[in-house]
């Protein structure tokens, strides 16, 4: 789907946030884009999204094009500043904005506002000025704007931070099945803890913007020593299980394997 190979860039500033960085990502995969503070994941997936252009490196989408302009309606990327997708007076119109661009008749537009709206709790806001909203209902209301689209890639920057546990439960729920149904996840997190239920590869930067391992989730959580040289650490159930073969990667796991089945 996304095929990038040695992307650098540096922000205007002179700060290297991107060294030599390769990526390949496959249709339907799920991929956790895992690092510190300031290791570049926000950049990465910009520039993987086509927000921000490299200053080094190619990319190739979907085996077909160089122009992340003409695959725009394909690829959506959510940054983690709701205010790049909720400028509209209402919130049901800045969901129904990317459908309205792609020229999506509108009965078919009220479908998808409607149905993505309830999945993640948002029909009672509809009519709100987004500004109206809390925090975590923006992180949410942004979400929607992204999937109403109905991309084939979606690329998530932290979408879990500042959501509260209920609805972290709720948006891993329909990241699952947008999953089952074929889409392809990018996701950027600074925590261990909630990234299995996220990916199942993990590429992991380092400070200095370079991918420095990549491979299953399990393979990244269960290194210890790999992860403190990032300054991460494995998740608290694999650190409770450390020595066990196989560790459980999440506590569903771990139960699983204290009854014994
Ligand atoms: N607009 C900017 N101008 C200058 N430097 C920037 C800018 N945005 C980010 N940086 C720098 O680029 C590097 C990578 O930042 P980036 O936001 O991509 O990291 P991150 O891994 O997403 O971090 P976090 O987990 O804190 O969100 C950091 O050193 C950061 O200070």
């Amino acid at each position: 789907m996304i095929e990038a190979i040695g992307l650098g860039y540096s922000y205007p500033d002179g700060t290297t946030a991107l060294d030599g960085v390769d990526v390949r990502i496959e249709r339907g995969e799920r991929v956790a884009l895992l690092g510190p503070n300031g290791a570049g994941k926000s950049t990465l997936l910009q520039v993987l999204g086509g927000l921000i252009e490299p200053d080094a490196g190619s990319l190739h989408y979907f085996g077909e094009t160089t122009d992340a302009d003409s695959v725009r309606d394909r690829l959506s990327v959510l940054t983690q500043n709701p205010a790049d997708y909720l400028f509209n007076p209402t919130v049901r119109e800045d969901l129904a904005y990317g459908p309205t661009q792609q020229d999506a008749p509108q009965r078919d537009v009220d479908r998808r506002v409607e149905a993505i709206a309830e999945r993640l709790g948002l029909s009672s806001l509809l009519s709100k000025p987004p500004f109206r909203l809390s925090g975590g209902q923006q992180r949410r209301a942004a979400l929607a704007s992204a999937l109403t689209v109905d991309p084939e890639v979606l690329l998530l920057d932290e979408p879990l931070s500042n959501v509260d546990a209920a609805n972290r439960s709720e948006i891993l729920d329909l990241l699952a099945e947008l999953s089952n149904d074929g889409i392809t996840l990018v996701t950027s997190t600074p925590e261990t803890e909630l990234l299995p239920h996220l990916a199942d590869r993990v590429l992991l930067l380092d400070a200095g913007g370079s991918v420095v391992a990549s491979g299953p989730t399990r393979e990244i959580l269960t290194d210890t020593e790999l992860l403190a040289d990032c300054n991460l650490r494995p998740p608290q159930v694999v650190r409770l299980f450390d020595g066990d073969d196989p560790i459980p990667l999440t506590v569903e796991e771990a139960r699983r394997r204290l009854d014994g089945s």
